[in-house]
């Protein structure tokens, strides 16, 4: 550890030091040691200006000369024998692995000894008749005749053929003789050794096949086509099939990692990276901690990631970087033995859960290195982003199914997409609603923007009533367990989740409205326990703005399209702090990189559930909030509030397409009639012109007039009818929102 020496303020001078005088700078270096001290003082005549080092005045300059080092000195005290033998215990290997000491390890080894071996054992132990056997047979006549044709060249000399054709190509007629003569004699002595072998080698199979046991025949069969199967196995088929994959892993060296440095330019011509500890073993992976040239920082390797993965030979999804708090120029890498983002994380343990306490962190999923990530949403606001299909609302379900399983904390759910996902909230959200089309005098938005409502000001309330609540209840001004769950106070910790939000957001009556309000909630409602959870597939300025994207505290970015968006969905410089959600691969379901919502920012690799899953959460969720009463609004079955006076506003943004300007007043009247027949039945029995009366008198309230307006008539052709203007109905709908919200 480095230590570094604070020293005191200055001390006092002493007396005599105190007083000044100049010395003449001179200008040839002075002899050592100096002795200005007795020396006569030189005459000083301007411009010859003369110095003399070391300074006379400074008692500790004595000795000093030019050139010399200004490091200090080192002094080398011999260690005690106590730090000797602590050096010593560091650095000495244990006589057994760790794992042969610990019960629980030895026993897992054998475990899994046991395992890999029998598998192994059994895979062989059926190919062997199946695959091998066969396999022998048929390449056992290529493995005869292989081994013939080796007899014969060696009979023959054939090895020898090329010299003597070379011989008689160089004319060369004393060697030529002399090689034939040497090859008839081979050739003659191992014709001998060949005939009387295969003599011997007939007779004893003869002998053998009158005389011999069977099973020694056999015995002898079968050795015999082992050896010519074996013979004649083509050298690119292995005979052996492998009874387990390989993966790329290798051991790491430190040539490997300083290799890797070299080819990523993090090391310099003077000096290369130190390795403060071995390399070692750490989980599925390597620990390799090393420290960068003098001036190279942690920043630098990162942005180097790929260049490092491509000198280690891995894929960079494989390399992993820590910084280290004691040096900047430390960095800890982590070499997974294959890409750990691939590999599902699990079922969500919810789903063997009863309760879950929300104000406690809760698991959400799993690191690279399968540590578990607990999540909590107490004080935040998240913003989950992601291309489509990579989990996006999945793991942001997971979050809510953690909120569904304390029964004290409220929930509201809406989906933009109107998707399968969140249908089965309906058993506890308070307030739900799917999708942005309205149906059966429904409509989704509006719901939205009252719940909204409804929250804005429960909110406000709620900021009121903690401050004036007794100091014995709310010590601190703040939300606390005990309030929260107080049924009396009615503060529930409460759960806003706005799935695929740029749908309301880009809503053409609403959306600025929704948007207003989600800026709001998400900036000023944590801090009373109203948490908001925003996810989007379109993080852009146009579909989620960022004046809203930038009021989530929390951030979770699964694969993204490029590095731009990855910092629009995690925040301004979180590319340069190494997260790049675009380096994702598609394969990485259900991965991605949270920052915000503790000190650390990193991977979570969200454990899953399934619809099923999700679904049976629900079911033990609904259960409990019945039991224990908190069972509330749209679950609880409760008629939302009455209709309000000017709903007929909201009725006619709800029956007019997007692209419609203008539309006849006659055609809102039949839409309104289909739309909530209760209460526009009546009207769709009017005349035409009685139809636009109608309407006009019910718009009028709200400076809303009917006008003549071009449509197409039923045969195709264009015609001039009362009608309303689209724009007319928006604008009175966002002056009155904006009236709600300023109460
Ligand atoms: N944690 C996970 N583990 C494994 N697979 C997952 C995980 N999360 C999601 N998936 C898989 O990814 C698929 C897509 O998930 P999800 O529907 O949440 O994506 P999305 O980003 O919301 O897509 P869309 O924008 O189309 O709704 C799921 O059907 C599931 O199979």
């Amino acid at each position: 550890m480095t230590e570094i020496n604070v020293s005191g303020p200055p001390t006092e001078a002493p007396e005599e030091e105190k007083s000044a005088s100049v010395l003449p700078f001179k200008l040839k270096k002075a002899p050592a040691p100096a002795t200005v001290e007795h020396a006569p003082a030189p005459e000083v005549k301007p411009g010859e200006w003369e110095a003399e080092l070391p300074d006379s005045e400074d008692p500790e300059a004595e000795g000093l000369t030019e050139g010399a080092s200004v490091d200090p000195p080192k002094e080398v005290y011999p260690p005690s024998i106590t730090e000797w033998m602590e050096e010593r215990d560091k650095v000495r290997q244990p006589v057994f692995p760790e794992w042969v000491k610990l019960p629980d390890q030895r026993k897992a080894v054998r475990k899994w000894a046991v395992r890999h071996y029998s598998t192994m054992l059994g895979y062989h132990a059926w190919r062997l008749p199946c695959v091998y056997t066969p396999k022998l047979l048929a390449y056992s006549p290529r493995g005869a005749w292989r081994w013939s044709s080796a007899v014969g060249r060696w009979v023959f000399d054939t090895e020898g053929r090329a010299l003597r054709l070379a011989s008689v190509l160089d004319e060369d007629a004393a060697t030529y003789l002399k090689l034939s003569r040497q090859r008839d004699a081979r050739v003659r002595m191992r014709s001998v050794i060949a005939t009387v072998s295969s003599a011997v080698g007939l007779t004893v199979a003869l002998l053998l096949w009158v005389m011999a046991p069977t099973w020694l025949l056999a015995l002898c069969i079968v050795t015999l086509t082992t050896g010519f199967g074996l013979g004649g196995t083509p050298a690119d088929k292995p005979l052996i099939d492998r009874a387990k994959v390989t993966f790329r892993k290798r051991k790491l060296s430190s040539d490997i990692v300083i290799r890797a440095h070299e080819a990523a330019k993090l090391t310099t011509k003077d000096q290369t990276i130190a390795f403060p500890r071995p390399i070692g073993r750490d989980g599925d992976g390597w620990r390799v901690v090393v420290d960068l040239p003098y001036g190279m920082t942690f920043e630098d390797a990162l942005k180097a990631h790929s260049r490092l993965a491509s000198g280690m030979d891995i894929a960079p999804t494989q390399l992993f970087m820590d910084k280290d708090e004691t040096s900047g120029r430390r960095v800890s890498y982590w070499i997974a033995d294959r890409d750990p983002l691939a590999v599902p994380s699990g079922k969500t343990p919810l789903l063997g859960a009863t309760r879950v306490d929300f104000w406690k962190p809760f698991p959400w999923g799993v690191d690279e290195r399968g540590n578990p990530v607990m999540a909590t949403m107490l004080w935040l606001s998240l913003l989950v982003g992601a291309v489509p299909r990579q989990g996006k609302t999945f793991s942001a379900r997971t979050i809510a199914l953690a909120a569904a399983l304390d029964p004290d904390v409220r929930l509201i759910v809406f989906d933009g997409k109107a998707s399968p996902d969140w249908r089965s909230f309906a058993k506890v959200a308070h307030r739900i609603g799917f999708g942005i089309v309205p149906r059966d005098g429904f409509d989704p938005v509006m719901h939205l923007v009252n719940a909204l409502m409804e929250l804005k000001a429960d909110v406000e309330d709620r900021y009121h009533r903690l401050s004036e609540l007794p100091l014995h209840i709310c010590p601190e001004g703040k939300l606390t367990p005990e309030i929260s769950r107080d049924r009396k106070l009615n503060m529930p910790l409460t759960l806003v989740v706005v799935d695929e939000v740029q749908e309301y957001l880009q809503h053409p009556t609403h959306g600025k409205t929704i948007l207003d309000l989600l800026v709001y909630l998400a900036r000023v409602a944590p801090a009373v326990g109203v948490s908001v959870m925003n996810s989007t597939q379109k993080p852009d300025d146009t579909a989620c703005p960022s004046v809203l994207r930038d009021q989530h505290q929390a951030r979770f970015s699964l694969r993204v399209g490029s590095y731009h968006v990855s910092e629009v969905v995690l925040g301004a410089g979180s590319y340069g702090e190494g997260l790049d959600a675009s380096k994702l691969l598609k394969s990485h379901k259900g991965v991605g990189l949270l920052k915000g919502m503790t000190d650390d920012s990193g991977i979570v690799r969200t454990y899953l559930a399934t619809g099923r899953d999700a679904d049976t959460i629900l079911d033990r969720a609904r259960a409990l909030r019945e039991v224990e009463g908190t069972l509330s609004g749209d679950a609880a079955g409760e008629m939302s509030k009455t209709r309000s006076a000017d709903a007929i506003l909201d009725d006619t943004a709800a029956v007019l397409g997007r692209s419609e300007d203008k539309v006849w007043s006659e055609t809102v009247v039949d839409r309104l009639a289909e739309f909530a027949p209760a209460v526009y039945g009546e009207w769709k029995e009017l005349e035409g012109r009685a139809k636009a009366d109608q309407l006009a008198a019910a718009l009028k309230p709200y400076g809303i007039s009917t006008g003549q307006v071009w449509g197409k008539t039923e045969d195709g052709k264009g015609a001039n009818r009362r009608g309303i203007e689209r724009q007319h109905i928006i604008d009175a709908v966002t002056q009155r929102n904006k009236k709600r919200g300023d109460k």
